[in-house]
Formats: C-alpha cells, structure tokens, sequence
C-alpha cells in the first residue's frame, strides 16, 4: 500500500483529499495535520467522514511525516506550502503541491503577483499537473504543481483550439465564475452567507493571481505571447466553476466541426465530457466528480467561437486533480478512487 500524507487536511482540498484517498484501493492515510485541530481526529474535523477516518490531526513536522509517508500532499495556503515542500522532498517523498507555489515558471512572475520565493530553484522541475496536457512528465514526477481551479477550466476549455491555431489568440476574453468553497474554509467577510447568498459579483478584475498561470499555460500550447482578459465571478454555490471563453475563430468552422475537433482531443481522456450538440456543461452535472464538461458554439454572426466549461473547483479543480496525477505517478489506473457517478439533481 502507498502511504499518503495530507498536509492542511482540516480544509476544504483535504477533507476532498480524505473523502476521495479513504475509498482509494491502493493508498494507506498515514497522517494528516493541522495546527488549529491538533489531538483532534479528523472525522471530528469533519463529521462526514465518521466510520471512514479515524486518524489524529498532527502538527508539521516534516521530518516526522516524511519518515511515514511516500507521498505527500500540501493542502496548505500558496506561500505556507514553499516552507514545506522542499523539506519533504530532501527526505525523499513524492509531492503534490495544491497550492500556487510551483506552478509558475518564471520566478519574476511569481514575485510579482505573490511574493518573493524561497525555493525558485524547484521551478524547473515541477511538472503543471494537468493530466491532459502533461501526463508523459507526470509519470516520473517528484514534484507536482496541481494546477489552480479556474486555470484548469480554462485551459482544458481552450486546447484543441490553440493546438489547431483556430482562434485568434489576441481575441481571448474569460469570464468564470466559481462556488464559495474556491475561497477555503478559512473565516473571510466575502465568505459569509449573507454576503455571498443571492449576490453574484465580479472580482479581481484585470488583476487576478490565476491570470499568469492560464497564459503561462495557453502560451505554450498557441507557441505564442498570450494575453488574456480574465474575470473570475463569486457564484452563490457551495463548489463549482464554469468558465465560458471567447475567442475570433482564424478560418470559418462550424460548431459540429468544432465540437469533432474536441471529441478527437480528448478521445484518451477519461475525464473531459465533451457534450454532444446541442447540449452545454452545467456545475450541477460535475458536482463531486472529477470530470471536466466541455460544450461551445460556433457564432457565425461575430465570427467567434464560445466555449463553456464545468469542473468542480474542489475535485478537478484540485483534490481530484491531485489524486489523478498520483496514480499516473505510481502507475496506478488513473481512474483508480475517482469513478464516481455524479449525483443529480
Ligand atoms: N478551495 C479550492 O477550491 C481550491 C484550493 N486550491 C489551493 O489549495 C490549497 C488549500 O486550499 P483550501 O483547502 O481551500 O484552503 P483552506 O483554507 O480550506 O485550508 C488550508 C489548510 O492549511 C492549513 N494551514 C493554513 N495555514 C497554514 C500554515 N501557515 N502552516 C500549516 N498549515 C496551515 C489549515 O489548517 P490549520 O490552520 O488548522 O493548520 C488548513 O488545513 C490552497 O493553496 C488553495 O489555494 C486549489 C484549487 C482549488
Ligand atoms: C472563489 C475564490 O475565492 N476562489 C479563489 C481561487 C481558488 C484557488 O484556491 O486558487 P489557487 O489554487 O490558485 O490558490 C480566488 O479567487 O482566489
């Protein structure tokens, strides 16, 4: 059996980290921390996991963990989880890091839209995980970047089209919007039931941390300088994103055309639903599975192409993204813990 740690466990990534590794055939949990909960079991923690775990909630001490564990997951805020990261991999664990810390490759970028880094170093190495695009890489991975909810929408929204060279990447304008928990379970005003409930707002307009990532990605796929307009949306639901993605098409296709080009990209992956026809992705066909529906239309009237993704910002935006790179970097299926039939309505 592999043993897993999860570090952060007592938030919103680790209790789906928890919910998704306890019905996993081939890992053993061997710890999970955190500094507010210590002593505490987990299914204290979280109340939905009675009968499933029963594990104490740890301080982190990475010596101590690295000595139990052979992969570790980090479920910890982006600039708590730099502290840790290397640490854990001198000790000679596998990492899959949730958090930001590792998923850009210039380290001036980072210091511009986060913080100086402490480990800039591990750049190079940490494969973006998005099975998608980088499994090859994945598979021999020490450390993985698990990428960021909306950049995973986004990026597997846009693909096949920037692989194609169909759209014109100047053109590129996103609006997504997310459920609450994309915030944590951290106590935060925004966060708050009277705030978010039957509000529906746009934040971090021009300016949102998961905008270098998105082009990052979307610049290497179109070999080309990618500069996005991104605009993320508080959307009053407990999880969920949907993304919808405009682009100029370079050449006149139709949507059925579009959507064929789609359905052979992701003939190989399990968990992009391409949606047939006339039908579009909704969160609430996703909700607690780890798939990523996909569904657009061809505008013959503006030339341009709209995409519309769906993902559950806690499973393929994150824990079921992370438990995905896991198995392909033990070489378990990469289905394995994360067959789960979404639930309806
Ligand atoms: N929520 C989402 O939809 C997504 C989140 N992510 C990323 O995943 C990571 C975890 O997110 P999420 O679970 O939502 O966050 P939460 O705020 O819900 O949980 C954070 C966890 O980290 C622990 N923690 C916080 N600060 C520290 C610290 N300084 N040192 C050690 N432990 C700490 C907390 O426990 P305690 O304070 O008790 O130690 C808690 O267990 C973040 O980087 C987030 O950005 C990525 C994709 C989607
Ligand atoms: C609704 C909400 O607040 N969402 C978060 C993004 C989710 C996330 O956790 O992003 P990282 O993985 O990059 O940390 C935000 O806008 O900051």
């Amino acid at each position: 059996m592999l043993k897993v740690a999860i570090v952060g466990a007592s938030g919103y990534t680790g209790a789906e980290l928890l919910r998704i590794l306890v019905g996993h055939p081939e890992v053993e949990i061997c710890c999970v921390t955190s500094r507010q909960h210590e002593g505490l079991p987990i299914h204290q923690v979280f109340p939905s996991l009675s009968g499933f775990c029963d594990l104490l909630c740890e301080p982190l001490d990475v010596a101590a963990i690295a000595a139990r564990a052979d992969v570790v997951f980090t479920a910890l805020p982006h600039k708590s989880a730099m502290e840790v990261v290397p640490g854990f991999l001198d000790a000679g664990c596998k990492v899959i890091d949730l958090s930001a810390d590792y998923r850009l490759k210039d380290q001036d970028v980072y210091q511009q839209w986060y913080q100086p880094h402490t480990s800039p170093e591990l750049f190079a190495e940490a494969v973006y995980g998005l099975p998608e695009l980088y499994a090859e890489q994945i598979r021999s991975a020490r450390l993985i970047a698990n990428p960021g909810c909306y950049p995973t929408s986004v990026i597997l929204a846009l693909a096949p089209l920037l692989e194609e060279q169909l759209i014109d990447p100047k053109t590129l304008i996103v609006d997504s919007k997310s459920g609450v928990s994309g915030a944590g379970r951290g106590v935060k005003l925004g966060s708050l039931f009277c705030e978010s409930n039957e509000g529906f707002k746009a934040y971090g307009i021009a300016s949102h941390r998961h905008t270098p990532e998105i082009e990052q990605e979307l610049a290497s796929l179109a070999a080309t300088d990618i500069r996005l307009s991104f605009t993320p949306h508080l959307l009053p639901v407990n999880r969920g994103i949907l993304s919808t993605c405009y682009a100029d098409l370079l050449e006149t296709k139709s949507s059925d055309e579009l959507l064929d080009l789609y359905r052979q990209r992701y003939a190989d992956e399990q968990f992009v639903r391409v949606m047939p026809g006339e039908q579009l992705p909704n969160i609430a066909y996703i909700r607690g599975t780890n798939f990523c529906d996909i569904g657009l239309v061809s505008d013959p009237h503006t030339g341009r192409v709209i995409v519309i993704s769906a993902i559950d910002n806690l499973v393929k935006g994150a824990a079921g993204q992370a438990v995905q790179n896991m198995n392909i970097m033990c070489g378990f299926k990469d289905a394995i813990g994360l067959g789960i039939v979404p639930m309806f309505p």
